[in-house]
């Protein structure tokens, strides 16, 4: 790892979620260069505009409006580009018109010998991570996608303020689909690693039976702010930033994202929501949870809704 070298991100999509993404990752300084690219390069140049007026108040840091010849030099390629849900929509509503989106965009990437990490956001995410993978032919490390790690975040976010924990001390997964058929990993989560199942009992105000109701509100927490406002994007923006930084600073961080599995957990040939180690190569390594017999089952249920998808698309696979 060169600590010197200038760290460049490239994104592709500058909407809601890829503007975002840029204007969190500036504020946290970062990464020393930011690409924006999109189809409407009007709108990208102007958010690169607004996006540079704003530089005498945070980290040093270049923010242009790009090409793919900006890929060539870069450390990641964060695609965020492409179709988002109409209130009532699911994700994988999105699967096909997106897919087409993506075969393009991973072209024109891999044609600027692009030799970092591509980084998936666009819906459905572990479908179009597997697509970004297949398109690419790069190894399956350097193909990453934000799976459940937003899901995991709002889980970790309503648990505690269920409980009045700082969310950053509540550890818990979700895994599966970044979608309707994901699961809470209830057996491994923990408040400062006193079981959550067991720290509902101690409380008074607490009942054992809230806690559906809090995954239920995880799972379609993204149909609630959808209805309200349009679109989600703060909270996805953020996630990105803490996977980004993961990556250039090489941290080794344990995040929730989709990751391509080859035996671990008995799966073959998928990309799916599970807890990984992340680092400048991408997945280091999957991390494996001992789950539970219903877990186990809606797991294998949630990865064959995404394998059904990703047989849409690649029709020729096993
Ligand atoms: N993984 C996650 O947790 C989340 C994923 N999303 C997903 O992110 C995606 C983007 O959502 P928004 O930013 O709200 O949509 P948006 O419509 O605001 O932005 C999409 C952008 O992609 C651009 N685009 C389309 N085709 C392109 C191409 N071939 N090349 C370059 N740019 C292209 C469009 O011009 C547009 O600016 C959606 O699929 C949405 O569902 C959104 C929130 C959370
Ligand atoms: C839109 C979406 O995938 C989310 O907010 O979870």
């Amino acid at each position: 790892m060169d600590w010197n070298k200038t760290t460049r991100v490239v994104v592709i999509g500058a909407g809601f979620v890829g503007s975002s993404y840029a204007f969190a990752m500036l504020n946290q300084g970062v990464a020393d260069e930011i690409v924006l690219i999109d189809l409407d390069r009007e709108r990208a140049e102007g958010d690169a505009m607004d996006l540079n007026h704003g530089l005498p108040f945070t980290e040093t840091a270049r923010i242009w409006q790009g090409d793919y010849a900006d890929c060539e030099s870069a450390d990641i390629v964060v695609i965020t580009a492409g179709a988002n849900q109409e209130p009532g929509e699911t994700r994988m509503d999105l699967a096909g018109k997106n897919a087409k989106v993506f075969q393009s965009i991973v072209q024109q990437v891999t044609d600027h010998n692009f030799g970092g990490l591509f980084l998936v956001a666009t819906n459905p995410v572990d479908v179009l991570t597997y697509a970004t993978w297949k398109y690419s032919g790069f190894p399956s490390h350097r193909v990453i996608g934000s799976g459940t790690i937003l899901d995991t975040a709002r889980f970790r976010y309503l648990l505690g303020e269920y409980f009045n924990v700082d969310a950053r001390n509540v550890h818990a997964h979700i895994m599966g689909e970044h979608g309707d058929t994901e699961l809470p990993v209830w057996s491994h989560a923990d408040i400062g690693g006193r079981p959550v199942r067991d720290y509902v009992n101690d409380r008074e105000n607490a009942d054992v039976s809230d806690l559906d109701d809090i995954f239920v509100n995880v799972r379609d927490a993204a149909y609630h702010v959808i209805q309200r406002k349009g679109a989600t994007y703060y909270g996805i923006a953020m996630s990105l930033v803490r996977l980004t930084r993961a990556m250039l600073r090489d941290e080794n961080a344990v995040l929730t994202i989709s990751a391509y599995l080859d035996g671990e957990y008995g799966e073959q040939d998928i990309y799916t929501g599970v807890p990984a180690v992340v680092n400048a190569s991408g997945v280091r390594e999957v991390i494996e949870l001992d789950l539970d017999e219903t877990e186990k089952e809606q797991f294998r249920a949630s990865n064959e809704v995404i394998r059904t998808a990703n047989q849409t698309i690649f029709p020729d696979e096993e």
